[in-house]
């Protein structure tokens, strides 16, 4: 291998895409940042700052932002992919025509796409049928990256070269990449934990305290597992930085616009409302929807996501849900040590009167 700089190429001009192309820049990499809007571009040139989507955060001046896909692909060994899930496909066809089978493609994206239930890094292999394609997650809120705090992340790929090369370009002192072979555990547990971030800001804005955020997202992650196991994932993977490490980060943080759309529906705000006065994406919205018929269609037990989607989309009042939710079924701590059904059992006989004194 050369010791030229790595061409690395950011699609999207978001705050992760900056964030991400400006780690890339300070590790030595040329870099190159898609955006669509070519003044919003000349601006992170000029100013080397994206004031739309990271202001106040100063990139690395050695960023060179274009809205000319061309021009940003053209010798790129790895491509990093940082486009919201609805218009994830669309902009991987515009790329397609400069993308190269020796290329790294890799998604940053947290989200799922409706038809099919697929993943975005599904997306990258369905378009473009190469074989060096990963996944990036973990907690990793844009704002914290580009101040520099210490962050750790996942690089997930079943190609090694992929994992290395990734581990090469972003691993630095300030960011550190952690290698995963389960491409789908790590990226659905990115895409899932947004469902929760949403109820921990409505809990937040409802006043519950620290108890019932605890509980939230240890329930969440019992949810996350028995879904994922459903679908032939790894849920191990959920106890790493892209399971756990991200929901713990997203369901305590006003930095994460999830939460901070969960808070404003928690202070009575409508849906639209809270999302018009985001301004960004928040993935979750639609996760929901998209989780909560996927679990019905596979009769997979999901209370939160069941009983979140009905605050969110069928006017359930969320103190009533949460009373609701209180008061549902018995159940088991952690499924994998007492199964669910056996609880189940165990109640049904006492409450026909066997066992009993
Ligand atoms: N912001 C964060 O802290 C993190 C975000 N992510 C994920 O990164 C993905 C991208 O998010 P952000 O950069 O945060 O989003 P953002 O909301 O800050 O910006 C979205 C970007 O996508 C662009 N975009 C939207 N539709 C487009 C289209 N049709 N064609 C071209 N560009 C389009 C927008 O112009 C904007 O530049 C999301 O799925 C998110 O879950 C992952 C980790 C952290
Ligand atoms: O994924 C994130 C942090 O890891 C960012 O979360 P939000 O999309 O909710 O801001």
């Amino acid at each position: 291998m050369s010791d030229d700089p790595m061409r690395v190429a950011v699609l999207g001009g978001g705050s992760f895409g900056t964030a991400l192309a400006s780690i890339a820049a300070d590790n030595g990499a040329k870099v190159c940042q898609w955006l669509r809007d070519p003044e919003l571009a000349a601006q992170i040139n000029r100013e080397h700052c994206n004031p739309r989507y990271l202001p106040d955060y100063a990139i690395n001046p050695a960023v060179r932002a274009s809205s000319n896909m061309q021009e940003v692909l053209e010798g790129a060994e790895l491509v990093l992919v940082a486009i919201p899930s609805k218009a994830f496909r669309d902009v991987v066809r515009q790329a397609r025509p400069w993308l190269h089978e020796e290329q790294i493609l890799v998604s940053t994206t947290k989200g799922i796409q409706e038809e099919g239930f697929k993943l975005m890094s599904q997306i990258l292999e369905e378009e473009t049928g190469f074989s060096h394609i990963g996944v990036i997650s973990g907690p990793n809120l844009a704002t914290e990256i580009a101040q520099k705090q210490l962050t750790a992340t996942v690089i997930a790929s079943d190609d090694a070269l992929t994992r290395t090369r990734v581990q090469q370009a972003l691993g630095c002192d300030y960011f550190r990449v952690y290698a995963s072979n389960d491409r789908y555990g790590v990226e659905l547990g990115g895409a899932l934990k947004n469902i929760y971030a949403i109820a921990a800001g409505m809990a937040a804005a409802l006043g519950m305290g620290e108890n019932t955020r605890s509980m939230l997202m240890t329930r969440a992650l019992a949810e996350m597992g028995r879904f994922a196991v459903s679908l032939g994932a790894n849920p191990m993977t959920f106890l790493g930085l892209a399971g756990v490490g991200d929901l713990i980060v997203t369901c305590s943080s006003q930095l994460s616009r999830n939460y901070r759309v969960g808070y404003a529906l928690g202070q009575g705000k409508g849906l639209d409302e809270a999302i018009e006065a985001l301004g960004q994406v928040a993935e979750g919205v639609n996760t929901i929807r998209l989780v909560r018929d996927k679990a019905r269609a596979e009769g997979v037990y999901m209370p939160l996501a069941e009983g979140l989607y009905q605050v969110l989309f069928e006017g359930v009042p969320a103190r009533e849900m949460a009373r609701m939710l209180m008061r549902g079924e018995q159940s088991s701590d952690v499924e994998f040590v007492l199964p669910r059904e056996d609880v189940q059992r165990a109640h049904r006989r006492v409450e026909a009167g066997e066992g009993k004194p």
